[in-house]
């Protein structure tokens, strides 16, 4: 059968550097989480439409696999791809938890796109396999490139791998779902105007595991994690001394300590 894992990420450190066109720019270190990812199968079945099992409590068209799949269409125009998709339906093994800050849906996005690519032979690069993760998501095209580690900028598409291992990680998700649209807005409204570019300049150059030994407020690594406690008050009682805070929310995480 064909499968493909898709890794669940965090962000080492996430910096607001701007706002234009309705979006943040940033500046973030992501890392893909080795022991956390969904699995996505493409699994022989005549199909009369485009078909998408294992996310039940997302519509379908809603569903960043499906939304992935007509970008697809739309940017190739290559029929081979809707044949194969009436001969096989997605099926998905979600172990990522949603709205946490993990990349969940943008992962499977990633995935979809890197696994259709290999299967159905399309004749594009990956950069413009990435480019058009972009219009589903921020967070797509890192997941397209599927580095272990990146510093990411832009509104998302700039992905710059990072030579480092993948920390052992932790993580802690609280069951508090954060919207990303909301924490962002709120983002904007309190925040955006202190934020200060001079104060994380050349964090793109220092392996991770220093950063989070070195810093250990999680409000300086990450800019969203003020907007993200005023967005939802209820991740106030979950915070710990000792970790860090992924995305807009809602998960913690840590080093792992040698077992
Ligand atoms: C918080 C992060 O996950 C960090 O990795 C990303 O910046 C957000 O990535 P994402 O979940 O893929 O975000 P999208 O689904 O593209 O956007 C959701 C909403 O968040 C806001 N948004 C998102 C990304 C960005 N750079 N600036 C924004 O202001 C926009 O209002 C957008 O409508
Ligand atoms: N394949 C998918 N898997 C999970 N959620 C999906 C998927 N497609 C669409 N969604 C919708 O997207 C919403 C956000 O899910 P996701 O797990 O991607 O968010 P997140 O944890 O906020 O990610 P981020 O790290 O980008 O902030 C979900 O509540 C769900 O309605």
């Amino acid at each position: 059968m064909t499968s493909i894992d898709a890794h669940a990420k965090v962000n080492i450190f996430l910096k607001i550097t701007g706002y234009r066109e309705g979006y943040h720019t940033i500046l973030s270190r992501f890392m893909r989480v080795e022991n956390l990812y969904d699995t996505l199968y493409f699994v022989p079945a005549e199909c009369d439409t485009f078909t998408i099992e294992g996310c039940p409590e997302v519509p379908r068209e809603s569903n960043t696999i499906y939304r992935a799949w007509k970008a697809l269409n739309e940017a190739t125009g290559d029929l081979d791809l809707l044949e194969y998709f009436y001969h096989h339906k997605v099926v998905v093994e979600k172990r990522i938890p949603s709205q946490a800050g993990l990349g969940g849906g943008s992962s499977d996005a990633g995935a979809f796109l890197r696994l259709t690519h290999r299967v159905c032979d399309l004749r594009i690069s990956l950069e413009e396999l990435a480019r058009i993760g972009a219009s589903v998501g921020a967070d797509v095209p890192f997941f397209v490139h599927d580095y272990p580690s990146a510093n990411v900028s832009g509104f998302g598409e700039i992905v710059e791998p990072f030579d480092e291992a993948p920390l052992p990680l932790e993580i802690y998700t609280p069951p508090v779902a954060c919207d990303t649209a909301a924490v962002y807005r709120t983002f904007k409204e309190h925040f955006l105007s202190g934020i200060d570019p001079a104060s994380f300049s050349s964090w793109e150059k220092l392996p991770s595991k220093g950063l989070l030994e070195r810093i250990d407020d999680p409000a300086l690594l990450n800019d969203l994690y003020p907007a993200a406690l005023l967005t939802c008050p209820r991740l106030k009682e979950h915070a710990r001394e000792g970790w860090f805070f992924s995305g807009s929310g809602s998960s913690f995480f840590r080093l792992a300590k040698k077992s």
